[in-house]
């Protein structure tokens, strides 16, 4: 039977008990994780919030990792971050397990024991789709169902190998579950959001069919599972292959505003919207987007000549005092966020940036963030080719403003201010972004960071 073996922060230098020696292989395997937020400031202490013994030989973790508390000029970096790990233990790990290989534990009951990321596991990765299948608790752990639609068991687990900020293992073709990696208290978005818009018929977005929690330290969503299209390629992939064989890719990117107005629509429909723009909002806006911008270019000192250009974006922002209602909305809109199967478009991934705090990341905001999330994208692909093909993106950036008009019934390219801003703002995030997870791709937002500070769009 699942047991949860302790629970209540220890420190790993310190650990006691059971979990002796894991701490010293997490503190060197954490670190190099794609999804580990906090690569830029070493990790100052792991402490485990809740350990439970999921099947035999395989524990359920959260782990809190420290930093180092860094001044900002918003005050101090965040003190650290708590993520999820399933972590095997097997005496002889096969040769397929080996780019899972945490080290041997050294010492503890689990001494001479191989550890290893248990994701990569096909026995794990069934054992848990079980779970799911039987809805009930373990420890701490919540496993939920959605009774209406009986899981089948026996369904091959792969594992994505796209390292990406969660992990994902799709079964049979039929589902995907999403092992979310970084965990704050709350109900995700990517449950939450996906739920709401099932019961609101929207067909845009997989719903979900199961999904696992905890109560212990606090709340909070571990994984949800849905249904997988197994036919789909993500818009990334398309937006390449188009630009690789010099195909036009207006028609897509056109379908693709559409269907993202269509999904704006139903999540106003389903989370109401926060009314109309009050006097101030946009201010608001605009000062948080500087708060941005301040601590971006504090961590990136290549954004610092561009500070006052940029700053002149959210300025316009300020005194304007008109745009569409604030509303819930994706939050980290981009090219492999949206999967096509057939000709229709389906969107997928609601969590938001993973870096915002949840609160900020379940608020309503405007839809105009989305749309330039998905702008930028355009120009990001367009930037992976050389020579650059500017006029290739500013024709996507056309067909999908037209797309998205001609469905929601505004369009954004009549909010230029608006629209400039939060494609400023997006382009700062996208550079602390790819300063911290990809440095080789930096040079991809400062392109738009250099033409959106000194041209202006
Ligand atoms: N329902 C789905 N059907 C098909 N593929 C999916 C589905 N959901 C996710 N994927 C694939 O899995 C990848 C990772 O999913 P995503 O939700 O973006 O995870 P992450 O939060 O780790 O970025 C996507 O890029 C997509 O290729
Ligand atoms: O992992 P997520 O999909 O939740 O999002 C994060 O990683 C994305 C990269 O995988 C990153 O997106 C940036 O790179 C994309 C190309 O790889 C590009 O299409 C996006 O426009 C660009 O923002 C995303 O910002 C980040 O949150």
């Amino acid at each position: 039977m699942p047991k949860t073996i302790t629970a209540g922060p220890r420190t790993a230098a310190g650990l006691d008990g059971p979990l002796a020696s894991l701490g010293g292989l997490l503190r060197h395997w954490l670190p190099m994780q794609r999804w580990f937020a906090g690569k830029d400031r070493p990790v100052t202490d792991l402490s485990v919030l809740s350990v439970t013994e999921l099947f035999p030989g395989c524990l359920h973790l959260l782990v809190h990792a420290s930093h180092a508390p860094v001044p900002t000029p918003g005050g101090t970096s965040p003190p650290g971050d708590c993520y999820q790990l399933l972590l095997g233990l097997r005496e002889h790990l096969a040769p397929r397990l080996e780019r899972a290989y945490l080290g041997r534990a050294e010492q503890g009951p689990f001494a001479g024991l191989a550890v290893y990321d248990a994701l990569h596991d096909p026995r794990s990765a069934h054992l848990l789709l079980e779970r799911l299948r039987q809805p009930g608790a373990a420890g701490p752990l919540r496993f939920e169902a959605d009774m209406a639609a009986p899981l089948p068991g026996g369904l091959p687990p792969r594992l994505l190998d796209a390292e990406q900020s969660n992990s994902s293992i799709v079964y049979g073709d039929a589902y995907i579950l999403k092992v979310f990696r970084r965990i704050q208290p709350g109900v995700n978005p990517d449950l939450e959001v996906t739920a709401a818009l099932a019961a609101q018929g929207c067909l845009r977005v997989p719903a979900p069919v199961a999904w696992f929690e905890t109560t212990a330290p606090q709340p909070a969503t571990l994984g949800v599972l849905q249904p997988f299209l197994p036919d789909a390629t993500d818009g990334w992939t398309l937006a390449l292959r188009a630009l690789a064989a010099g195909d036009d890719f207006t028609a897509e990117s056109r379908e693709l505003g559409r269907a993202m107005a269509e999904v704006h629509l139903a999540l106003a429909e389903a989370f109401g919207p926060a009314g109309p723009a009050g006097p101030g909002e946009n201010g608001r806006t605009a000062q948080a987007m500087c708060a941005r911008l301040d601590a971006a270019a504090h961590a990136v000192p290549g954004l610092r000549p561009f500070v006052p250009g940029l700053r002149a974006a959210f300025g316009a922002l300020a005194t304007c005092d008109t745009g569409p209602p604030a509303q819930r909305i994706h939050g980290d809109l981009h090219l492999g966020q949206v999967l096509r199967a057939g000709r229709d478009w389906f969107v997928i991934d609601f969590e938001g940036e993973p870096s915002r705090p949840l609160a900020e990341r379940r608020a309503p905001h405007s839809p105009v963030r989305d749309v330039a999330g998905m702008l930028r994208s355009f120009d990001y692909a367009a930037r992976q080719r050389r020579p650059w093909r500017p006029e290739w993106a500013r024709r996507c950036r056309e067909a999908f403003c037209a797309g998205y008009a001609a469905r929601a019934g505004w369009d954004p390219r009549k909010k230029h201010a608006l629209l400039r801003a939060h494609e400023t703002d997006r382009a700062v995030y996208e550079v602390l972004y790819e300063a911290r997870h990809r440095p080789d791709w930096l040079p991809v937002p400062m392109a738009a960071i250099k033409r959106l500070a000194v041209w202006g769009g």
